[in-house]
């Protein structure tokens, strides 16, 4: 598939600095929460990687996105893509994340062997440590992460930026069930989930990713955002 249709509005780039971002503006629906555990400006000096959460209902396109991108920058130590651990069977189709039963989930996370887990859909989901020291070492780290965990991974991650994946709602259901791993009716009822955006006001940098259209479009803002969200150190 053909894959960098850029964005060609390089005269307004898509995402924000978040201290710009707020208050009003494109982003004004997203309401920012709790203090800042890193300023952007600190953020910005400091020398080190920056982790990107992807956000956004289910069916919106993150998986899809990240794993085009993936693709797109595998030559690229510049950017490191998580592997999720999941308690849901593993399905490459999908997403290519490695499979735990709930017995093993929940000691990992009594060990704190992750740097975030989260339980939504029934299901846990966790990133492995090791994601710490990538961003230290100044890797910009990509993940799926649920909507409510934006805050947890502000206060672990010193710079973090956030791509929210949206796509016009009629299409969200249909997506999902096209996908073949839910039922329309789970499909619905995952459509459903609200999960509101509370932005920390410590994230670097935030962007909207409009999925709607065709998948390179959505694709080509996802790239120019990830660009971005090197850091020039
Ligand atoms: N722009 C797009 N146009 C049409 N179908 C898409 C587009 N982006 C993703 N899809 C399809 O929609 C379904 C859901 O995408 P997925 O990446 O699994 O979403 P999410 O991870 O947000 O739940 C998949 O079958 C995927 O192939
Ligand atoms: O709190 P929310 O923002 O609603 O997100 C809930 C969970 O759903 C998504 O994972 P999953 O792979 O199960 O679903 P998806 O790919 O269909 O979004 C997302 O990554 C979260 O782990």
């Amino acid at each position: 598939m053909p894959i960098a249709a850029r964005s060609s509005s390089k005269s307004a780039p898509i995402w924000c600095a978040c201290a710009r971002a707020f208050p009003g503006g494109r982003l004004s629906s997203h309401r920012s929460i709790g203090p800042a555990a890193v300023s952007p400006e600190q953020a910005q000096q400091s020398p080190l990687g920056a982790f990107v959460a992807v956000v956004g209902p289910s069916g919106a396109g993150k998986d899809t996105l990240i794993r085009l991108a993936a693709r797109h920058f595998a030559r690229d130590d510049g950017f490191h893509f998580a592997r999720r651990v999941v308690t849901r069977k593993a399905d490459p189709e999908a997403e290519d994340h490695a499979e735990i039963d709930e017995a093993e989930f929940e000691r990992r996370q009594d060990a704190r062997d992750f740097a975030l887990s989260w339980r939504a859909h029934g299901l846990g989901y966790g990133l492995d440590r090791s994601l710490l020291s990538r961003v230290s070492h100044g890797q910009t780290v990509i993940a799926n992460i649920s909507r409510r965990q934006i805050g947890d991974a502000a206060a672990v991650f010193p710079r973090l930026a956030v791509a929210h994946v949206v796509v016009a709602e009629p299409l969200l259901v249909e997506r999902i069930v096209r996908r073949g791993r839910e039922s329309r009716e789970a499909a619905v009822e995952r459509a459903r989930r609200e999960a509101p955006l509370e932005l920390p006001r410590a994230v670097w940098r935030v962007a909207e990713i409009d999925n709607s259209g065709p998948v390179e479009q959505g694709l080509g803002r996802f790239l120019e955002f990830l660009e971005a969200c090197q850091p020039k150190v």
